[in-house]
């Protein structure tokens, strides 16, 4: 054994013309504060998107999971909750690498260096018409929410008080994912840490294409509340799991086109979206009497006897909505606890409702799109999942008046 030689071995093997590791970068974002906990699941998705063309193009950014907290639709008011109490951020992380903000804080301790708020042009569309485009803007609104104090912005940062943020900028934007990549190509090559702002404004690339699949099948949910979903399914809808034929393996990377051969339990689910839904979609959200005359019909046609109903309707209404079902002889059942949060209740409330025979959602809401797409990831026939209850039940037959879902169907 000859060392020197050893070295000089060593010394020629190193590779030439191989730039050093490109330093870590961090993409945090956050949604318009009013924005409901499915609508956030989709801008997940374009930020996911985001930072993988990112990363193909030689970026190498992080993306941080922002906090869930505050919702407006969550009674519990839960702040600060980070992604793996709810999904299985792992399976998530095989899309795209995926940080909790708590460990961010930890590389880069109460500190952004930039803010990117993003806004629409302020004269509108160019010449009527939209076209893709993004430019550097004086901020519109953003400097209600954000505010100087000293040499640093201070802005709401998931109610994590103290995160000094180094630079605001405002970007006027009309575009994907993609364009919001190349905005940041051309104005923030370098820069450490973005936090993109009003993240909601891009949209996807190819909303229903095969890279929206992927990253909608990588968002799985924790594994705990599958669990109780499932659990539920067998101890009180007495579902035979052995007689579902639902295919859904460990990886959701080992997820393949198949036959949509799924029959789910033996039971109808229905989405019944209320609360402020019935004030910004009057127009389609059927009143009580309504729902119910729609639901006994259903099940009736469809010869199953019991009705899973997720909601977020009060109590008293859905006292009242159980009264009928039981009137025709359809037993109502409900997913409640107080042992776990309202974000969790909802997930599982979304994983029995996706395991049914067959899916009666609301029209529009993103609650119900998301058990479709479950449906779909599941290989369910078509038509046992695009279907939603309707504002006029007595005028069924008029297809202008009972709107059903656009079929969104999965592409690998
Ligand atoms: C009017 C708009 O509605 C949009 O809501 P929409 O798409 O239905 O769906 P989400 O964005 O999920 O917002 C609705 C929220 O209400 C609760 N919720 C609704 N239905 C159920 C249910 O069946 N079970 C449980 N457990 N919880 C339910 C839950 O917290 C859910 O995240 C919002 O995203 C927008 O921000 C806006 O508020």
């Amino acid at each position: 054994y000859d060392e020197d030689e050893a070295d000089e071995v060593t010394i020629s093997k190193k590779p030439e013309n191989v730039s050093p590791a490109k330093p870590q970068r961090y993409l945090l974002y956050e949604v318009n504060f009013g924005e409901g906990f499915n609508l956030r699941r989709d801008v997940y998705m374009r930020m996911a998107s985001l930072v993988h063309e990112l990363r193909e193009q030689g970026h190498n950014f992080v993306l941080v999971l922002p906090p869930w907290g505050n919702l407006y639709h969550w009674n519990d008011r839960a702040k600060k909750v980070p992604w793996n109490n709810l999904f299985d951020t792992e399976a998530m992380n095989a899309y795209v690498p995926v940080i909790e903000f708590y460990e961010y804080l930890k590389v880069n301790p109460y500190y952004v260096d930039e803010v990117v708020y993003l806004q629409h042009y302020k004269e509108g569309w160019k010449d009527g018409k939209w076209s893709e485009r993004y430019e550097k803007r004086d901020c519109i609104e953003a400097d209600k929410y954000y505010r100087k104090e000293g040499k640093f912005w201070k802005g709401y940062m998931y109610s994590y008080d103290h995160v000094k943020i180094h630079n605001l900028t405002c970007l006027s934007i009309q575009g994907e994912s993609s364009t919001l990549a190349k905005a940041i190509n051309e104005y923030y090559p370098n820069t450490n840490t973005l936090f993109i702002d009003r993240a909601e404004t891009v949209i996807h690339n190819e909303y229903g294409g095969v890279e929206y699949w992927k990253i909608r099948r990588s968002m799985r949910y924790h594994k705990q509340l599958r669990f109780i979903a499932d659990l539920f399914r067998q101890e009180t809808l007495y579902v035979n799991m052995h007689e579902d034929k639902i295919v859904y393996p460990k990886d959701w990377r080992d997820e393949r086109e198949l036959q949509r051969v799924a029959v789910g339990g033996d039971y109808l689910a229905v989405h019944l979206r209320r609360k402020d839904f019935l004030r910004s979609h009057s127009d389609h959200v059927p009143d009580l009497n309504e729902a119910a005359l729609q639901i006994i019909e259903v099940a009736q046609v469809l010869e199953l006897s019991k009705v899973f109903i997720c909601s977020d309707a009060d109590e008293y209404e859905l006292l009242d909505l159980e009264k009928q079902l039981n009137s025709s002889s359809i037993t109502a059942y409900r997913f409640t606890t107080k042992k776990i949060s309202d974000g969790a209740i909802s997930l599982v409330d979304q994983w029995i409702a996706a395991k049914a025979a067959f899916f009666l959602g609301t029209h529009t809401s993103t609650f119900s799109y998301r058990i479709r797409e479950d449906r779909e990831i599941m290989h369910f026939p078509v038509e046992t999942t695009f279907n939603s209850l309707c504002k006029y039940a007595k005028d069924m037959g008029n297809p202008k008046k009972c709107e059903q879902p656009a079929k969104w169907t999965i592409v690998y």
